[in-house]
């Protein structure tokens, strides 16, 4: 165990500490052994605090406000957006992975839709964290089924970790493909539906 620590380790709410991590990263760079002051070094720090808030901003977003405009539109069949590209953040070696996801859900009775950005939007709110491509996908079908109340609700979601391409096992290209179902959906011909429409293309 290092000696180093940090004065508080109490998580933050409400935004990034943009001074702490610039000071972390500071302390990482000279763990590695390189000089922080020199030139090409000097703002990094400060860079990779505004990437981090970037990469991590979805900590203090909430999906109940993005799905709280919901229409009544009377349509009950499958609605699906394809291929919404999405890149989130390992949770175990703070390195990228990303990917495209797919989200389909057949509206409520009364026929209550989203937007089809707010769908696209949702993905971002929970990628935007440190996560693991399993709780990415089921946080966004259980925000859609709270929020919008459908009938059923499918994510499906391939992505590639660069924690497996880059290092470790080094497998560039590798896919891992999640789904979560829920509701209808889950009923084998409604799901092979879906399913096809997703993998068509
Ligand atoms: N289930 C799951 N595993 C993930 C995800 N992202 C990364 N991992 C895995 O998390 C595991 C962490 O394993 P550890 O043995 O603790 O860490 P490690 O020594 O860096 O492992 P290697 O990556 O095999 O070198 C690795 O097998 C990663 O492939 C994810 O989204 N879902
Ligand atoms: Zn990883």
């Amino acid at each position: 165990m290092s000696e180093f620590t940090l004065e508080d380790e109490t998580p933050r709410h409400g935004g990034v500490d943009l001074p702490r991590i610039e000071a972390a990263v500071r302390e990482i760079l000279l763990a590695v052994g390189e000089d922080p002051d020199r030139e090409g070094l000097k703002d990094t720090p400060a860079r990779v605090a505004r990437a981090y808030e970037e990469s991590f901003k979805g900590l203090t977003q909430d999906p109940a406000e993005l799905l709280g405009t919901t229409f009544d539109i009377g349509h009950e069949e499958l609605v699906l957006v394809r291929d919404v590209p999405f890149y989130s953040m390992c949770e175990h070696h703070l390195v990228p992975f990303y990917g495209h996801a797919h989200i389909g859900y057949i509206p409520s009775p009364e026929g209550k839709v989203t937007g089809l950005s707010k769908l696209a939007r949702l993905v971002d709110i929970f990628a935007k964290r440190p996560q693991i491509q399993e709780q990415l996908t089921t946080q966004v079908v259980d925000a859609l089924v709270e929020h919008l109340e459908p009938q059923g609700a499918i994510v499906v979601i391939e992505g590639e970790h660069l924690c497996m391409s880059m290092r470790g096992v080094s497998k560039p290209g590798a896919k891992t493909i999640t789904s979560a179902v829920r509701g209808q959906l889950r009923d084998s011909a409604t799901r092979s539906e879906a399913m096809s429409l997703i993998l068509h293309k």
